[in-house]
């Protein structure tokens, strides 16, 4: 298994937002994780994605025990092995297309030259070639999706969590970006865990996890 999940637990004050997760999931899997408002979905992702820690339970990623970690050893982990796309792109706007891309690399020192090159196919493969040079605020919201897209992707990431990818796109913007996750996918293996209201998305996943009360829902 690429990431497992054993007897998660996470309470915000008094209030339990999730009581007993388990889960495992296989690498190359585009797994979607769905419920209603306020159902937790976010907070698992970000205990997944070792953003946040959890009062109970344990998550092995890549075989490693995640939360065995420091919080300097989790960072490390973290952006060399996991990926993020958020709602909102989050790209840093005096930066251009290309340095964004390349930030995740340069943070992970990894070789300039190697960064770049990577930085620059991953543009070109996501249709961006001739926007590399331009920054954040001269990119369409479809492109400024992708150039984060491209980001998450430039460690060669086990794992990318996407929030809400496509809740800040029109419908022909988020098709193709849903579009994108599965190319991937198909090309490179990757395995996505995508947290989403989006219907058409979720219906797309090879598996849809549900969360009801801080718990799984069971498949019917
Ligand atoms: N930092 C926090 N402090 C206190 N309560 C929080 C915090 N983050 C989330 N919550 C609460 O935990 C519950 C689950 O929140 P979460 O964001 O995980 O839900 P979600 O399923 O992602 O919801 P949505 O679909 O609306 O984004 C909600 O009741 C929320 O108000």
């Amino acid at each position: 298994m690429l990431l497992t999940a054993t007897n998660l637990r996470r309470a915000y004050g008094p209030l339990p937002v999730l009581k007993d997760i388990s889960l495992a999931i296989q690498a190359g899997e585009v797994v979607s994780i769905v419920g209603a408002s306020g159902a937790g979905k976010s907070t698992l992702l970000h205990i997944l994605g070792t953003l946040d820690r959890p009062d109970g339970g344990a998550v092995s990623l890549a075989g490693q025990d995640v939360f065995s970690l420091d919080d300097k050893g989790l960072a490390r982990f973290r952006n060399e092995k996991i990926g993020f796309v958020f709602q909102f792109h989050n790209l840093l706007p005096e930066f251009t297309a290309l340095e964004n891309v390349c930030m995740p690399g340069f943070i992970a020192n990894r070789p300039e030259r190697d960064v770049r090159q990577r930085a620059a196919e991953l543009l070109n493969r996501l249709g961006l070639a001739d926007r590399a040079a331009h920054f954040p605020s001269q990119l369409s919201g479809g492109e400024q999706q992708r150039v984060a897209v491209a980001r998450a992707l430039v460690n060669q990431p086990a794992v990318v969590f996407a929030d809400e990818p496509s809740g800040n796109l029109d419908s022909r913007n988020a098709e193709e970006l849903h579009q994108l996750f599965f190319d991937l996918r198909d090309e490179f293996g990757q395995t996505f865990i995508i947290v989403t209201h989006n219907e058409a998305l979720a219906a797309l996943a090879d598996r849809t996890i549900t969360l009801l009360d801080g718990q799984i829902k069971m498949a019917e």
